[in-house]
């Protein structure tokens, strides 16, 4: 009989938290990597069950049309920091959850309670059965999806430098267009009555702006590490 995996007692859980383009995907994958540890992006897991919103025509400016469907799509998500995988009832979505379409459209999906319940049980279920530990990434991981992580990071950066990130990633993008968009979001995330984005009172916030991505990671291995050996 299979069994599903129980996480070793070193295993570590790492909890990412932040703004959109503070960098949180980038950097939970790179030390996901180098630390052997699994990884989970929480963002894409909202994207999906919003992508399987938007295919099968709900109504998505109604909350109890979206709440009386929350449960019926099938997410699953591959944790490899190498080839990190997303699918909805088997149907490979990695590309279709980053149009333009979804992305203005999660922020109302994910206010829901009842998609908030399903992904956050999702999401801790991942955490608890990977067997070295994992980095998850999100907007309420270190305050409602992992309370107990052992280490909880809050990374920030400028509105400048994330728009500027930002449309770097989507060639051609008008940076103040793509800062107002970010903008908006950030604010509906904030805002919204059930988990809002918010950082944990025991995260350790770090500011990216004047970072490279190369120092973020160096600086979250080395909080990891320490965490390791003060265990
Ligand atoms: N410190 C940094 N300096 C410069 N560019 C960075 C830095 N960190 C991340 N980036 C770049 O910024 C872009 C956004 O990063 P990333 O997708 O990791 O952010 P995010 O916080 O996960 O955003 P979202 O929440 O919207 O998914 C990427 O192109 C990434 O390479
Ligand atoms: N833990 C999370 C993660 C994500 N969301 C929502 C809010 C975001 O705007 C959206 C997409 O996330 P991204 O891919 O930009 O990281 O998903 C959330 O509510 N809680």
């Amino acid at each position: 009989m299979e069994t599903a995996a129980t996480a070793a007692p070193e295993a570590v859980i790492v909890a990412i938290d932040g703004p959109s383009g503070t960098g949180k995907s980038s950097t939970s994958k790179a030390v996901a990597a180098q630390l052997g540890l699994s990884y989970l992006d929480t963002g894409a897991q909202y994207r999906a069950i919003t992508w399987w919103m938007v295919n099968n025509g709900i109504d998505l400016t109604d909350p109890t049309a979206i709440a009386a469907v929350a449960g019926k799509a099938e997410i699953v998500s591959g944790t490899d920091p190498a080839d990190p995988t997303i699918t909805v009832d088997g149907t490979d979505v990695a590309g279709p959850i980053r149009t333009a379409e979804v992305t203005s459209k999660v922020s109302a999906v994910s206010a829901v309670p009842e998609v908030r319940a399903r992904i956050t049980e999702l999401q801790r279920s991942i955490a608890t059965s990977a067997e070295r530990g994992i980095v998850v990434e999100g907007r309420d991981i270190g305050t409602t999806v992992l309370p107990d992580a052992d280490l909880k990071i809050f990374l920030t950066a400028s509105p400048e430098a994330r728009a500027a990130r930002r449309s770097g990633e989507l060639k051609g993008a008008d940076v103040k267009a793509t800062q107002e968009a970010l903008a908006k979001r950030d604010h509906a995330d904030s805002s919204r009555t059930t988990s809002p984005l918010a950082k944990a009172d025991d995260a350790v916030e770090v500011d990216t702006t004047e970072l490279t991505l190369q120092q973020v990671i160096e600086c979250v291995v080395t909080l990891v590490e320490e965490k390791r050996a003060g265990k």
